[in-house]
């Protein structure tokens, strides 16, 4: 089976005025195509089993009219009927589904049609009741089942169709009780009917093509919806410079992870981390520096975060926050530490810092255990309270908030053992 196209293949059906005469209806382009006739031989295939029992039904019935049509001849008929063409019909019947290549499905069902078309010119010419002159009629249903009903591709419908007819008219040369002007006047009508059967199986094709495209376009459109929303979903959740979390998406989980903390009686740490006289280096060394350091010291803190639940973002401007959902104060406190060591590993030249000879942050963390009072904002205030002592301290260091800081906010019960007061480096 072909792979689906996949939407950039997707172009409307070319009118093709070039090849052979088959060729010349709409197609879509080779990959389309392919994938549109293996669908459609899909849908054949679903409807197999219940086409098959209907012709295998319908031809079956005809038996009653064999009494008057070739009386004489009528035992024979019905072996011909069930005996050989009932049975080769079931047999194609479930032999369609087994076969998997296309072009001899389209061969068995061809073979099949021509061979229940000439069992009617069989038995007409067995047998010598006057009757049975008008027997080969039948020819014609075979040819509308054929392309109506079994819906054959056209190229196939129309070379059954013109076996068929070739096979109407030579047996008709063999009735001799029949006038010439009768002759060609059964014989134009048997050609009519193809001819309107085979516009029909034409039109069915080009319906099931446009159909076809309706889907694939449909898909292709959803498959775009679903990306813009992806996208889109992306873009407002991260930051553009440093590709972290943004502060919208920040307070979106700090609301999640704060509630979940609260109903599990779980700790929740923050860290705010500032990069330490980043104004100096963008007046030393320029705006688009100043955005690539950051984007370093982005990816630092990130390397430094491994658990899933644990969330870095961009504060706003030089300020980054670390979300870190069931994590206590000395854990929090260590995490912050390789953060801060990290930066400072980075070696980042910062000729105008006052701190050191290359780029370092500030780090304040804060942890509670979220009660009934208290909000989300409190737990930021408190980190960020932490960090203004980081700075005030010097700079490059890691500060604990106090557990008094945080308790105002924590119900008695599940108030976080205190943390150190100052972390110093
Ligand atoms: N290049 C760049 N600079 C930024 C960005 N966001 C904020 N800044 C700059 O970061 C600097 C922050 O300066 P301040 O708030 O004075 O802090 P600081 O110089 O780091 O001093 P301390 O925090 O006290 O160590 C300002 O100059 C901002 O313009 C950004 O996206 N890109």
């Amino acid at each position: 089976m072909s792979r689906e196209p996949s939407p950039q293949d997707l172009t409307a059906p070319q009118s093709s005025t070039s090849g052979s005469f088959w060729e010349r209806h709409d197609k879509f382009p080779a990959e389309i195509e392919a994938s549109f006739q293996a669908e459609m031989d899909r849908l054949r295939e679903h409807r197999m089993v219940r086409t098959g029992l209907a012709g295998a039904l319908l031809y079956g019935a005809f038996a009653i009219s064999d009494l008057s049509m070739v009386p004489d001849v009528y035992q024979q008929a019905w072996l011909i009927r069930f005996l050989i063409v009932i049975p080769l019909m079931l047999l194609g019947t479930i032999l369609f589904s087994r076969l998997k290549n296309l072009l001899m499905r389209e061969a068995m069902l061809s073979v099949s049609l021509i061979v229940t078309g000439a069992s009617l010119s069989l038995i007409a010419a067995l047998s010598q009741h006057p009757n049975a002159v008008h027997y080969h009629t039948g020819v014609t249903l075979i040819v509308l089942f054929g392309n109506i009903v079994l819906n054959q591709r056209f190229r196939s419908a129309a070379i059954v169709s013109a076996a068929l007819v070739v096979l109407y008219g030579v047996s008709l040369l063999q009735v001799a009780a029949m006038s010439a002007e009768v002759r060609f006047n059964n014989w134009l009508f048997c050609a009519a009917a193809v001819i309107i059967s085979l516009i029909a199986n034409f039109r069915m094709d080009q319906d099931q093509r446009r159909a076809y495209l309706a889907r694939l376009r449909e898909q292709q459109r959803n498959e775009e919806l679903s990306n813009a929303v992806e996208l889109l979903g992306r873009l407002s959740a991260e930051d553009a410079l440093t590709r972290l979390a943004n502060r919208r998406e920040f307070d979106r989980r700090l609301s999640i992870e704060w509630n979940r903390a609260r109903r599990d009686g779980h700790a929740l740490s923050l860290v705010l981390i500032d990069v330490d006289c980043f104004k100096n280096y963008n007046d030393h060394y320029g705006h688009p520096a100043g955005d690539a350091c950051l984007q370093k010291v982005a990816d630092a803190l990130q390397s430094v975060v491994r658990r899933s639940a644990d969330l870095v973002a961009r504060f706003g401007g030089e300020e980054f926050v670390v979300l870190l959902p069931a994590t206590d104060a000395a854990d929090a406190a260590a995490l912050a530490e390789r953060m801060r060591r990290q930066v400072s590993d980075l070696q980042i030249p910062h000729a105008a810092s006052r701190v050191a000879a290359g780029i370092t942050v500030s780090l304040g963390v804060a942890t509670l255990t979220p009660g009934d009072a208290g909000q989300p904002p409190d737990l930021v205030a408190a980190a960020d309270a932490a960090l203004y002592r980081a700075k005030e301290q010097g700079r490059n260091r890691v500060v604990v908030a106090p557990a008094a800081a945080t308790a105002a906010v924590t119900t008695a019960a599940n108030a976080t053992p205190a943390p150190p007061a100052t972390h110093q480096h």
